[in-house]
C-alpha cells in the first residue's frame, strides 16, 4: 500500500511549468530516490508535498488523507519531516537542543503548564530528553551532545538534521540532497544510515539525490523527472538504462 500518492501534481512560475502533470506513489516502509537533471521539479516537488508550495493542481495523499489543504506545521504533526538542501539548524543551540527542537512537533504543551513545569510536564521533559540522546547516540552524536551546532562540520551537521527529522516522530522521511557537500567515504555512511533509519524506526523515505552511486546503492524505487514531467520509474536497474533517461542526462550535459 502506498503511504504516499502523488496524482497530476502542476506547478507554474510564470510562464515556466515546473510541474507538468507528475504523479508517482510511495509504498509504506520503501526507499524511494527522485532523480533528475538539474531544473526537473525535484524541489519542486518536496516543497509542495511538505507544504511549503501551493500546486496549482493535482492532489497528495498521505496516510489516505488529501494534505494538500494543510499548513506545514499540520503536515509535521501527520508525520511528513523533511531535511533542506543547506541545512535548517540553530547554530547557538547544541546538538542535543537541535534534535530536542524536532520533538516539539509530536507533543503540545500548552504555555502554562511550561511555565509551572507541572510533574507530567517534567517527565515529558525527561522521556523526550532520552529519546533524542537515543537518537543521538545511534547517529555516533553523543560525545557532541553539548556542544554547539554552529562550526561542526558539514557532515557532521547533516546527522544532526537527520536525527532531529526522526525526533519528530515522522512516518516518512524527506531527505533533500543528504550527499550534497560530503566526502566519499561520509556517502558510504550515508547509505548505511538512511537503511538503517528504515530498519530501526520503520520509516519511509523519500530523497532527492543527484549522487546517481548512493541512489543506485539504497533504493527499492527510482522516479526520474525532466522538465517537470515523470519520464520513467522503476527498479535502479531498470531506470538506470532507459532511453528516455538517458537521453534527458545527455541532452543536460549538452
Ligand atoms: N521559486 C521559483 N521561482 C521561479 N522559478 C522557479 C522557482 N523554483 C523553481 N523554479 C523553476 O522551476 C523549475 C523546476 O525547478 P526545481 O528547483 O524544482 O528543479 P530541481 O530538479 O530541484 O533542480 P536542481 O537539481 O537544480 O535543484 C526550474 O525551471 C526552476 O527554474
Amino acid at each position: 500500500m502506498n503511504l504516499l500518492e502523488v496524482r497530476d501534481l502542476t506547478l507554474r512560475f510564470g510562464g515556466v511549468r515546473a510541474l507538468d502533470g507528475v504523479s508517482f506513489g510511495v509504498p509504506e516502509g520503501s526507499l524511494v530516490a527522485l532523480v533528475g537533471p538539474n531544473g526537473a521539479g525535484k524541489s519542486s516537488v518536496f516543497n509542495c508535498v511538505s507544504g511549503l508550495y501551493r500546486p496549482d493542481g493535482g492532489v497528495v495523499e498521505f496516510g489516505g488523507e488529501n494534505v494538500l489543504a494543510l499548513p506545514s506545521h499540520a503536515l509535521a504533526s501527520r508525520g511528513i519531516g523533511r531535511t533542506f538542501q543547506n541545512l535548517a539548524l540553530f547554530p547557538r543551540m547544541t546538538v542535543l537542543e537541535n534534535v530536542l527542537v524536532g520533538g516539539h512537533t509530536s507533543y503540545r504543551s500548552s504555555v502554562l503548564s511550561c511555565a509551572v513545569r507541572w510533574p507530567g510536564e517534567r517527565r515529558r521533559e525527561r522521556e523526550a530528553r532520552a529519546r533524542a540522546l537515543d537518537l543521538l547516540d545511534e547517529h555516533k552524536l553523543a560525545h557532541l551532545a553539548d556542544t554547539p551546532a554552529g562550526g561542526l562540520p558539514f557532515g557532521t551537521l547533516k546527522r544532526v538534521e537527520i536525527a532531529r527529522a526522526v525526533m519528530s516522530g515522522s512516518r516518512m522521511l524527506l531527505l533533500d540532497e543528504p550527499a550534497a557537500g560530503l566526502t566519499h567515504g561520509e556517502v558510504d555512511e550515508l547509505g548505511g544510515t538512511i537503511q538503517a533509519l528504515r530498519d530501526a524506526h520503520g520509516l519511509t523515505v523519500v530523497l532527492v539525490e543527484h549522487h546517481m552511486g548512493l541512489v543506485m546503492s539504497i533504493s527499492d524505487k527510482v522516479i526520474v523527472l525532466n522538465l517537470g514531467k515523470v519520464i520513467a520509474a522503476g527498479l535502479p536497474g531498470e531506470v538506470s538504462n532507459d532511453p528516455a533517461v538517458v537521453a534527458a542526462y545527455l541532452g543536460a550535459a549538452a
